[in-house]
């Protein structure tokens, strides 16, 4: 077996997106059978009164992009935070299959914000494809940022300084790496591996930053002139009563950061109002958030056994037992009852073990994994933290798919069709007239679109259609 000496920056080119599972990426059956396909051409035809489209554009994958620009962002982004040298940037270039950061052995080795997007595995876009007998599968993709190492005192600007806290600010949602392998090789800055003493410092420090960010708006809505005030001099009702939501929601949210629980444990007690005006604050432990135990290469089997039972399990060893694993070791234990009580998800990765997949022949992968005791990559590792990521940050899945390609975009929970629509094109949410969608699975099992419209199972659906996850959906739009 061939093990790779850990990669340095700048060896290999970055690469497209879609790596994670590039065989997806690869042309399927094209077909010469054009009435087979799904979306035939007659949907990429004009008429006088309106246009049927099937995802006409192109994928536009970026491999470094302006951190920050929220207004320009196509893609949802998530930041790798943790303490130095847990493994962040090792993380980060296995999921980007790019060594585009620079990941080595001393802590603060990362400072500028790298940014990569990483394709989200899906294997239903081989199954409509096949059906489609599309040309070309297009998976969606999220965006991770490899954040700078976090220390205690961070949110008084220890370290490198709390600069670091804005760009966590800047992300949809945070995976916190913890670092659960034992090396000596590898410098811990509290000394030892202690994996629930890291994840409560980088708590407390995100907790205190939050409390920071809260008192001063405070501050500054007690100086605001009194609401009542402000409406008898001719202030909208409207302005008052969100002035008064974001009053409360500030003292509720300073009670909760004062007992040091994440703000995202309770947010959904607050009101709609409450929650609006607590957005432009971009709480960080607001946000979304999922642990990664970093585990070395020997404990990637039983770790992810243990980790991919129910978070709120109270027992990880019967289960392990039950699958013919050991057990995971204490870090991983502790990683996971912490994680339960907190009721977030944790996924055992080894940042190791990724980069020097990444660096292996597909035979030589299967049989490194078949040696560590991994049998399916799918529930271990960068794929299940990804698709963990997606369902952290409540997304949804809808496909297109036809014969130039099978697509599948990403939508946020609850989102209309026009709305879904505009995902692909502005045009085509202006435009909108209806959509005609099939679920995922009755168009699998109808074989082709002409059978699913044969058997009643294509509805054109309106304005208000709330998009289902794995819907396969055409476009009818008039602009
Ligand atoms: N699972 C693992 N097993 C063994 N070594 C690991 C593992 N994960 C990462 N490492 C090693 O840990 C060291 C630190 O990794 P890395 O530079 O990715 O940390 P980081 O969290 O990005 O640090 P910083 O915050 O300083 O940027 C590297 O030498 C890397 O090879
Ligand atoms: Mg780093």
């Amino acid at each position: 077996m061939r093990r790779v000496e850990k990669r340095c920056s700048c060896t290999r080119q970055a690469i497209t997106a879609g790596n994670p599972f590039s065989s997806a990426m690869t042309p399927v059956n094209t077909g010469n059978d054009p009435a087979a396909f799904i979306g035939v051409h007659g949907f990429l035809r004009s008429t006088s009164r309106h246009r049927l489209v099937h995802t006409p554009l192109r994928v536009a994958h970026r491999h470094r992009v302006a951190f920050g620009c929220r207004g320009l962002r196509s893609k949802l982004q998530t930041g790798l935070v943790g303490l130095p040298n847990v493994g962040k940037s090792t993380l980060f270039n296995a999921l980007c299959e790019q060594a585009q950061a620079q990941a080595a052995n001393f802590p603060f080795c990362t400072v500028e914000p790298n940014v990569g997007v990483v394709a989200v595995p899906d294997a239903r876009l081989d199954e409509l494809a096949r059906v489609g007998r599309s040309a070309r599968i297009v998976p969606t993709a999220l965006e991770f940022v490899d954040i700078a190492g976090l220390v205690a005192g961070a949110s008084r600007g220890e370290g490198l300084g709390n600069q670091f806290l804005s760009n966590i600010r800047q992300c949809d949602a945070v995976v916190h790496v913890v670092r659960c392998f034992q090396d000596d090789q590898i410098v811990h800055v509290a000394g030892s591996v202690d994996p629930v003493r890291d994840m409560e410092t980088i708590g407390l420090e995100l907790a205190l930053a939050d409390a920071a960010q809260v008192e001063r708006r405070r501050q500054r809505s007690a100086r605001r002139p009194a609401a009542a005030a402000v409406a008898s001099a001719g202030g909208s009702a409207g302005a008052r009563l969100m002035e008064e939501a974001e009053r409360s929601a500030l003292d509720r949210v300073a009670e909760w950061l004062d007992a040091a629980v994440p703000v995202r444990q309770r947010w959904s007690e607050l009101s709609s109002e409450e929650q609006r005006s607590l957005q432009p604050l971009g709480l960080l432990t607001a946000k979304p958030m999922l642990y990664a135990a970093n585990v070395a290469d020997v404990e990637l089997a039983d770790a992810a056994a243990a980790l991919n039972t129910s978070p709120s399990s109270s027992s990880t060893t019967a289960a392990a037992a039950a699958e013919g694993m050991g057990a995971p070791s204490p870090q991983v234990e502790a990683v996971r009852a912490y994680a339960a009580r907190e009721g977030a998800r944790v996924v055992a990765v080894s940042a190791q073990v990724e980069s020097e997949l990444a660096e292996l022949t597909p035979d030589e992968r299967r049989e490194y994994l078949e040696s560590l005791g991994v049998c399916d990559m799918d529930t271990v590792g960068l794929r299940a933290l990804i698709r963990a990521t997606y369902d952290t940050l409540a997304l949804r899945t809808y496909f297109t798919c036809g014969p130039e390609e099978t697509r599948a975009w990403t939508i946020r929970r609850g989102t209309r069709a026009p709305q879904a629509a505009g995902v692909i094109h502005s045009d085509f949410e202006r435009g909108f007239i209806r959509a005609e969608t099939v679920g995922y699975a009755q168009l699998i099992d109808a074989g082709s679109l002409a059978t699913a419209r044969e058997r009643g199972l294509v509805r054109s659906e309106g304005k208000e259609y709330v998009v289902q996850e794995g819907d396969v959906m055409l476009f009818r739009f008039n602009v």
